[in-house]
């Protein structure tokens, strides 16, 4: 079954008297339980697709489905209550509060959703991702891979169907990346997860299913990983 499905998706921005297409007729899908990758050069559209993907932003034409669900037609507080719900974030630069300690960290996006915490699932996470001696660190005092766990327990506390990281591994060094994107993707597969990954990394984007090569704001390739 598709769990993305995006069927010529235009994102056009207007600067000045220019119209910037930054997705020019986008037309992709995603098996759930697959872990895609996003590849292109800088400007090509990665970033702008899996903002989309994740109901950030609303395409300029075109559909974008998610679990069978019509993003395009929902208001912002039905997209924002859509992502906290399905979609799970991670970022380059990590996104954490700099005053709430790890366990905070990685509970808040259940309680901006009133939800209640599963302490056998948090605990579950923190061990998985070798953090359950950091829990009450703030997150300066943790290195970059830590922290980056740190996102990724946070992006999966909601049990979310989709997982978009958008360069993931982008400010780590290599070894500490492939540790991050490995338990990415052993995670995603233990919670029957879709992973969809924007990367710059050829060794990271070996470890997908399937990597899809977006140029000029076009799939132009799409093949599974070697
Ligand atoms: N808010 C915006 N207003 C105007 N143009 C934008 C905006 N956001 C993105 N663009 C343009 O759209 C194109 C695609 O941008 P996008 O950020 O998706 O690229 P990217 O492939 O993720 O690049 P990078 O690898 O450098 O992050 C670029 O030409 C960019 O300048």
């Amino acid at each position: 079954m598709n769990i993305i499905i995006t069927k010529n998706v235009r994102k056009i921005y207007r600067m000045g008297e220019n119209n910037v297409y930054a997705l020019n007729g986008v037309d992709f899908t995603v098996k759930e339980g697959e872990f895609v990758a996003i590849v292109g050069a800088s400007g090509s559209g990665k970033s702008t697709l899996l903002n989309l993907l994740g109901a950030m932003d609303s395409p300029t034409e075109g559909e974008i489905f998610v679990r069978g669900i019509p993003l395009a037609q929902m208001s912002q507080n039905e997209q924002t209550i859509f992502r906290r719900r399905n979609i799970g974030f991670i970022f380059q630069d990590f996104k954490l509060l700099p005053v709430l300690n790890v366990y905070d960290n990685m509970v808040l996006p259940l309680k901006l959703d009133g939800r209640k915490i599963d302490r056998e699932f948090a605990e579950m996470l923190l061990k998985s991702l070798g953090l359950q001696n950091k829990r009450e660190q703030t997150p300066y005092t943790l290195s970059g891979g830590e922290q980056q766990r740190v996102a990724i327990a946070r992006a999966l506390i909601t049990r979310p169907a989709v997982v978009l990281a958008d360069e993931p591994t982008g400010n780590l060094d290599s070894r500490t990346g492939m540790e991050v994107i490995g338990l990415m993707k052993i995670l995603a597969q233990k919670f029957y997860q879709t992973l969809v990954v924007v990367t710059h990394d050829e060794e990271v984007a070996q470890t997908a299913d399937r990597i899809v090569h977006i140029e000029d704001g076009k799939i132009c390739q799409e093949g599974e990983s070697i």
